[in-house]
């Protein structure tokens, strides 16, 4: 089938070519097949600048895939049947189908190309299809493996090898390859043919884009000169606009500077191609420059000779020579020596010719090298793109590398997670196949132990079992002693169980003799609480009978500092047996000096000598004790002048800490009594609840003994008058004695009580006086209330004992006190003369007792009431002669007292 193809318009720069038109070489015709190609399918386009555009359209896909290979109607025919529409996106021109721009240039015209070049193209035409089939242009697919990197690849039956060009050059060869002639430089430049490394000729491309074209006008140049150029299909041969791989595009770049260094390589090569003849007639040197000389002959020469160029082609390859001699010849011979002028003339014009021709193709040149440096220029812009293409196909391509590598990162990091996730879960498996392992193991361990301990037990038990089985034979001789022993033992037992039938009969005897036992000590125990009852009863008829206000008299041994006195004690107690009387014998000195003494005598209830120990005086209180103990209200005071030993009989040395047991006053002694008789009575049934306070009556104010310090500490702080700790006394609903607010101590053991005193004491307000070193300014007044049950007979009691230190009770004349200690002495007296008259109140039997004259008495208003109490007065008496007078009054007030018959003491029953 015969093959249409067409290529190029060519570019308007170029002479005598107009766009839109037809080739002239061509005419519109296929250079192979000679047939008209359509002209709308035309590029109208330089091949040899690409300064031209594209204006045509793919006939395949109707403009879709732009391209530039283009294909005559037949050929897309072929194309459409073979692979259907390909979609040509990039093209391929068609190879062989360049054809040589129809310059006018070295005498070559486009006409004449246009004739050789058919013949030429027939003739390649001819030699494909007889050597193999006939060439193809590359297909679309071709060209996607293209633009993917890979070569083409040519079908070896369709494509032919592109040809090596073979140029029959009419000029000689230099040592370096070829000279070509000037009529080739005209035709084929110079450039494209440059001497390879081994001396072949082969293709330049004029430039990295269209090396296929350069080599096509280079091959079309050859064909429309007189040298043979074998015009073949150039395979791979990339034009104008396609978009080619990387690699393409390198390879392109390194071929661009050595066509550029054989371009700055030209003008040398043009000097070099200028015909020695006419080098040598032009004079022109080694470096092909004119001298001055001849330069004027050929500007002369130049003038009138142009017309000629085209005839004297065929002599432009023959060397001038030497310019012809002028001999020396006679003047007449003139015809010699014109000859020799006309021949010099000929010679000169000649060598003008060659050096007009020279200078033509020289600038013809320069022409065509400008044309290839902005065909250059182009090219480096395609590039540029291509290259920017390329590097945003590379920025894409790294985009994607990086999101390939994210997703690789956490795929990655998901797999070291399950990675680490299943070695964990192989290390809990591991784990419980070792905790599995070292139980069995230990089940192994103990099986194995429980084996060889059985073993062992076996191995004891067979042992065990020969003796056994030797014992067996052994007591079965044995057992037929046993057996008689038995029948002995047997009658013995009979023997025996008459006797323990007779014994059992004595138990029985003596287990009734036991419950009779028993029910006699219950009717004793009984009868002990009847007559315990009755103790307690019979105990305060005793005490009745002994008065309900009764008077003790202690005379306290004199004092060291008192020794010193030698003056007559005034105090003696008189021999008699019932211990109750003293007297007082007081001397004094009349106006005329006489010296009279007087002595009172008085009795009451026990009188103690100084040498009276704590003990003795005790024995006789203790009795009023066990009253309080049995339900009563008690109160014991102690009164006398400062210094007269009331607190020492009431607690005991002044001393706080440890004190001897001996030494003890009848406070602690009364608490020790009564823990000791709650202990037995609680083997009859009584519990007891013992609970104290312990208060201070400081000018006419109560103060606790017992708070904590900083509460109620000083009688300074109570007479600010803090409401949260004021003291108050009141009576409750069972007409009881109260103090408000006052603290309250249970008294559970001895240690307790020892703590309760020294506290008291440590609050207590003591002050000095003229009267005493130490002396105390205030009552202090010791509420135990004990309250009583027996859980047997459902009795109850609640008894209350008071135990007193009064102030002192000198008189205000002796005491010399002033200021803050007169207020004191005076609040002192005034409540003990309340003291007096309440008890003189209670023996008249007066309708009015006046409790409420001092705190004193209306705190003591329960144990001072009239027929329910028992009062013990220590009247304490100072030895000393100086101190007769305020004993005297002591005596008097203590005597007063005990004149008094209060009423029947009433026992207080628990409710
Ligand atoms: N029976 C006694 N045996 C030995 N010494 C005693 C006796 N009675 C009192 N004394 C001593 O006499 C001194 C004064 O006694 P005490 O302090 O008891 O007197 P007071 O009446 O309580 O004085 P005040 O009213 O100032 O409190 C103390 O040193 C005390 O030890």
């Amino acid at each position: 089938m015969a093959r249409h193809h067409h290529d190029l318009m060519f570019c308007r720069r170029l002479p005598g070519i107009a766009i839109g038109r037809l080739c002239e070489k061509c005419d519109g015709k296929c250079v192979i097949c000679d047939s008209l190609v359509r002209p709308e399918k035309l590029v109208h386009i330089c091949d040899e600048c690409n300064y031209g555009q594209l204006l045509g359209r793919c006939i395949i896909c109707n403009g879709k895939g732009i391209s530039d290979a283009y294909y005559c109607k037949e050929c897309v025919d072929l194309e459409k049947d073979r692979d259907g529409c390909p979609k040509i996106t990039t093209g391929l021109r068609v190879p062989g189908s360049m054809i040589k721009p129809p310059t006018k240039i070295g005498g070559f015209t486009s006409a004449t190309a246009n004739k050789v070049a058919p013949s030429n193209a027939k003739r390649k035409a001819t030699e494909n299809t007889n050597g193999s089939q006939t060439a193809r242009p590359p297909s679309a697919s071709d060209m996607r493996h293209a633009a993917q990197g890979r070569q083409i690849k040519a079908p070896a039956t369709r494509i032919a090898k592109p040809p090596a060009v073979e140029m029959v050059h009419a000029g000689r060869r230099s040592s370096q390859g070829f000279v070509v002639s000037p009529k080739q430089a005209g035709s084929a430049s110079l450039l494209d043919h440059l001497p390879t490394a081994h001396g072949s000729t082969r293709a330049v491309p004029r430039n990295a884009g269209v090396a296929g074209a350069s080599s096509r006008i280079a091959a079309s140049r050859t064909s429309s000169t007189r040298g043979r150029v074998n015009v073949g299909k150039v395979g791979g041969t990339m034009p104008r606009g396609n978009i080619a791989t990387m690699d393409s595009v390198k390879r392109r770049r390194l071929e661009v500077p050595a066509y550029l260094k054989s371009k700055m390589e030209a003008p040398r090569t043009s000097a070099m191609a200028v015909p020695k003849t006419a080098a040598k007639n032009m004079n022109i040197g080694s470096n092909g420059v004119f001298s001055g000389s001849e330069q004027e002959e050929n500007g002369d020469g130049a003038n009138g000779d142009s017309d000629s160029d085209t005839d004297d082609d065929d002599d432009d390859d023959v060397s001038l020579g030497p310019p012809p001699a002028l001999h020396e010849r006679p003047e007449n011979d003139i015809n010699g020596r014109l000859k020799d002028l006309e021949a010099f003339s000929r010679y000169m014009i000649k060598k003008n010719r060659t050096a007009r021709k020279t200078k033509k193709l020289l600038s013809v040149e320069l022409e065509q090298n400008t044309t290839q440096v902005a065909q250059l220029e182009f090219d480096k812009n395609i590039i540029a793109a291509k290259l920017e293409e390329a590097e945003k196909q590379v920025r894409t391509l790294q985009g994607t590398r990086d999101h390939t590598q994210r997703e690789l990162g956490d795929l990655k990091r998901r797999h070291e997670d399950e990675i680490d996730e299943l070695k964990r879960k192989f290390k809990r498996q591991d784990e419980q196949m070792q905790d599995e392992q070292r139980a069995l193991k230990k089940t192994i361990d103990e099986l194995q132990e429980s084996l060889e301990s059985t073993k062992a037990k076996l191995g004891a038990k067979r042992e065990e079992c020969l003796r056994l089985e030797s014992t067996i034979s052994k007591q079965a001789s044995d057992q037929l002693e046993i057996e008689s022993t038995c029948r002995s033992l047997k009658a013995k037992m009979e023997q025996l169980e008459d006797t323990v039938n007779s014994r059992d009969i004595n138990i029985a005897e003596l287990q009734e003799k036991l419950v009779s036992r028993d029910n006699l000590v219950a009717e004793l125990e009984a009868k002990l609480r009847v007559e315990e009852t009755m103790r307690r009863r019979l105990h305060n008829t005793i005490q009745e009978l002994k008065g309900n206000i009764r008077v003790f008299c202690r005379v306290r041994p004199l004092l060291d500092s008192e020794k010193s006195d030698n003056a007559g004690l005034p105090i003696r107690l008189p021999e008699c047996e019932d211990k109750n009387e003293i007297e007082l014998t007081q001397s004094s000195e009349n106006a005329l000096g006489k010296v009279t003494s007087k002595t009172s005598p008085f009795k009451f209830d026990r009188v103690y000598a100084p040498e009276s120990s704590q003990d003795t005086v005790f024995e006789d209180v203790s009795q009023l004790i066990q009253s309080a103990l049995d339900g009563y209200p008690v109160c014991i005071f102690a009164y006398g002048q400062t210094g007269s030993g009331k607190t020492h009989t009431m607690q005991g040395p002044d001393t706080i800490g440890d004190v001897s047991d001996d030494a003890l006053g009848i406070i602690p002694r009364a608490v020790q009594q009564i823990y000791a008789n709650t202990s037995k009575l609680a083997e009859r049934g009584w519990e007891y609840v013992l609970e104290g306070q312990f208060v201070e009556i400081y000018n006419e104010t109560l103060q606790d003994l017992l708070a904590p310090s900083g509460r109620g500490g000083s009688s300074s702080q109570q007479s600010t008058g803090d409401k949260q700790t004021k003291l108050e006394i009141y009576q409750d609903s069972d007409g009881h004695t109260r103090v408000k607010n006052v603290t309250t101590v249970r008294v559970d053991s001895a240690e307790r009580v020892h703590w309760l005193l020294a506290r008291a004491a440590e609050n207590r307000t003591v002050a000095a006086t003229n009267c005493n070193e130490r002396s105390s300014r205030s009552h202090s007044v010791f509420t135990l209330h004990l309250r009583g049950t027996n859980v047997l007979t459902g009795e109850s009691s609640s008894g209350v004992l008071n135990l007193i230190d009064l102030a002192g009770s000198e008189r205000l004349s002796n005491s010399g006190s002033s200021g803050e200690r007169l207020k004191e002495t005076q609040a002192i007296n005034k409540s003990l003369s309340s003291l007096g008259d309440v008890i003189a109140a209670l023996a008249k039997g007066s309708r009015h007792i006046p409790y409420r004259n001092s705190k004193l008495t209306h705190l003591l208003q329960e144990s001072l009431g009239a027929g329910n109490s028992k009062t013990l007065m220590f009247v304490c008496v100072n030895p000393s002669p100086a101190s007769a007078q305020e004993s005297l009054c002591s005596l008097q007030f203590a005597t007063k007292v005990n004149s008094c018959q209060i009423g029947t003491a009433r026992r207080q029953a628990g409710s």
